[in-house]
């Protein structure tokens, strides 16, 4: 148990440190905290609520990737090479990737409620 709480406290470390260094980490929780008041109002279904909260983690996850992966080719690689270059071009394309695919299912899913809530 106490090793599980410290796992946990390391994991929230790197949460945190996302969150103090990436500008779209800090944007990625706002959007997250956003469509969650967004889906309360809305009165998401059970089963659109599991879409929601799949396509944060994934965004949310792929973010954590993506700086952990910038961490790591700033530690090995602080100079120009061409394969850091890559491997940090390729970690940002997953993350706009699962964003992109968050926006698009996100509209599929909202954009039917909204229409409902306001009349339309
Ligand atoms: N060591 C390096 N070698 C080659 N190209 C690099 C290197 N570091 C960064 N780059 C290039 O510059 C781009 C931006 O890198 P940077 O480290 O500023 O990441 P970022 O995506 O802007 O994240 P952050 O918002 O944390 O700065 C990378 O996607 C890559 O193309």
């Amino acid at each position: 148990m106490r090793q599980f709480l410290r796992n946990l406290g390391y994991a929230l470390e790197g949460v945190g440190y996302a969150a103090r260094t990436q500008r779209h980490m800090r944007f990625h929780l706002f959007a997250a905290a956003a469509v969650i008041v967004l889906g309360s109002w809305l009165g998401l279904s059970p089963g659109e609520w599991i879409v929601v909260v799949l396509l944060i983690a994934a965004v949310l996850s792929a973010e954590l990737i993506n700086t952990a992966i910038e961490c790591v080719v700033d530690l090995v690689s602080p100079d120009y090479h061409k394969l850091a270059k890559a491997a940090k071009d390729t970690a940002a394309a997953a993350v706009l990737i699962t964003a992109a695919a968050a926006v698009v299912v996100g509209a599929i899913l909202f954009i039917p409620h909204l229409m409902d809530k306001l009349g339309l």
